[in-house]
């Protein structure tokens, strides 16, 4: 075989996608060939390709339709398709097809790679010499912050042991960043790391999903197929927003947690597993068992050794380096050189107060970036794409930030003002009720000129 030839066939008619995940293929280790069309991906695919990542909602033939396609040339290529949000239906059909996986977009690269690279490890046949690419990034625990160093030194201690862990912290604060951080920390870094998030199927699908179904277990069921137990393996699997896991299936996740073993769904023969489990959650768990939704004996199962994310706001000295972390990754993404930030625009993202934490932090600066004419991110190209909440929702949000000092408010009230009259100094001032000539003061007290 030319050690040359493409293992990994992506399909999308979306150019920009198309091109963002040929580098990310690259970056993770894979030897990409791009398709737009079902069509062209039949033409492209020849032995050597081991995996396919294929969009759903292509022209002309359709994602399922290509599935067939591909199965007829090379019977053992295993798929992966993308699927529209909340688009159970469609993946159930997807599976039916014969796709081994599928993800919902918008995803992670990160994710789908570990997706990718799983399902090729567990459908190895043994005689392969396969190529998925075992690279294992080492774990980056730095910061500034008092609270982040106390967290990371629980995680280093969690890390090295066993035990179930359970992470809570506001949505974006990084949650499932810091599960994946322990995984590599562990002993189990060379083993999968599977995600599971718990609200995005319906409960049928999810039982499937986690614990797997014998063929006939249901009507569309026609091969069996092992959930996400069985492919964490001995590594480690992440149950995301596990306060969203259907009560029915509660007692079944609690028996895995006790006895380390299930039945797959349809299936008699008991299967042992050893992945480890982490759990996380932005709900308060606990009052979810006081309200009967969430059993206390799995909530307890669960809480072996509970890890609190700090929303953003609360550790800003670490802003300046998340930064630097999320531009290397875009930059790395893009396959360009990284950007710098003005000292204004620094000032503007250290000001804000980040509701979204993590995760609107790494939006704004993938919008600012985008935009950006040359590797310098002015204040501008940072006031620019900085969200707006919602009329509605501006008031309550600024004032239900506690220990917002009186500069800080009037900063958040300005900035979404002027983002939502699409920086239009005269009506900024309308709205706010003062000069224009107070507009460019506001704006120069704030750092946006
Ligand atoms: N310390 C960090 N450095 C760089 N990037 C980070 C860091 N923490 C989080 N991120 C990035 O921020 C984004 C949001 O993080 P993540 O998805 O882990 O949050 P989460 O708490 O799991 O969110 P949710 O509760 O909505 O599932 C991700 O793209 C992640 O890679």
């Amino acid at each position: 075989m030319n050690p040359n030839s493409p293992n990994l066939l992506i399909v999308d008619d979306d150019e920009t996608i198309q091109r963002l995940l040929v580098m990310a293929a690259n970056d993770h280790g894979w030897k990409p060939v791009a398709a737009s069309s079902g069509l062209e991906a039949i033409d492209l695919i020849d032995e050597h390709v081991e995996a396919v990542v294929l969009d759903l909602g292509l022209p002309g033939m359709n994602g399922i339709e290509t599935i067939g396609r591909l199965h007829e040339k090379f019977p053992n290529v295993l798929v992966i398709m993308l699927t529209g949000t909340n688009d159970a239906e469609t993946a159930v059909q997807a599976l039916k097809a014969g796709a081994c996986d599928y993800l919902t977009k918008p995803f992670e690269l990160q994710r789908l790679f570990d997706l990718v690279c799983a399902t090729v490890r567990n459908n190895q046949r043994p005689d392969k010499n396969s190529s998925v690419p075992k690279k294992i990034s080492k774990p980056s625990l730095q910061t500034s912050s008092p609270r982040m160093k106390q967290l990371f030194h629980q995680i280093k201690k969690a890390a090295s042991l066993d035990s179930t862990i359970l992470l809570t912290g506001e949505s974006g604060t990084g949650k499932t960043y810091i599960a994946r951080q322990i995984h590599m920390l562990s002993e189990r870094a060379s083993e999968d790391f599977i995600t599971v998030s718990c609200p995005a199927l319906p409960r049928e699908l999810l039982e499937t999903e986690l614990f797997g179904h014998e063929k006939g277990a249901f009507t569309g069921a026609s091969t069996a197929r092992a959930g996400r137990f069985e492919q964490a393996s001995s590594g480690t699997i992440f149950l995301d927003e596990i306060g969203d896991l259907p009560q029915e299936l509660q007692p079944k996740l609690l028996n895995v947690l006790q006895d380390r073993e299930f039945f797959r769904v349809g299936g008699n023969k008991l299967i042992k597993t050893s992945a480890r489990v982490i759990a996380a959650t932005n709900v308060d768990l606990h009052s979810r068992v006081n309200a009967g939704t969430f059993r206390e004996d799995l909530y307890y199962r669960l809480n072996i050794i509970e890890l609190v994310i700090p929303p953003l706001r609360e550790r800003k000295e670490d802003i300046p380096q998340i930064i630097e972390h999320i531009l290397a990754r875009i930059a790395a993404n893009r396959n360009t050189e990284t950007w710098t930030l003005t000292k204004n625009a620094a000032a503007s993202l250290q000001k804000s107060n980040w509701p979204g934490n993590v995760r609107q932090l790494e939006n704004v600066l993938e919008r600012a970036t985008a935009f950006s004419e040359s590797n310098i991110i002015e204040a501008e190209d940072i006031i620019g794409v900085l969200e707006a909440p919602s009329p509605a929702n501006q008031g309550r949000q600024i004032l239900s930030e506690p220990g917002l000092t009186l500069h800080e408010i009037e900063r958040e009230a300005f900035i979404q003002t002027y983002i939502r009259t699409g920086k239009n100094k005269a009506k900024t001032a309308r709205e706010l009720g003062i000069s224009e000539r107070s507009v460019y003061n506001l704006m120069g007290r704030h750092g946006l000129k």
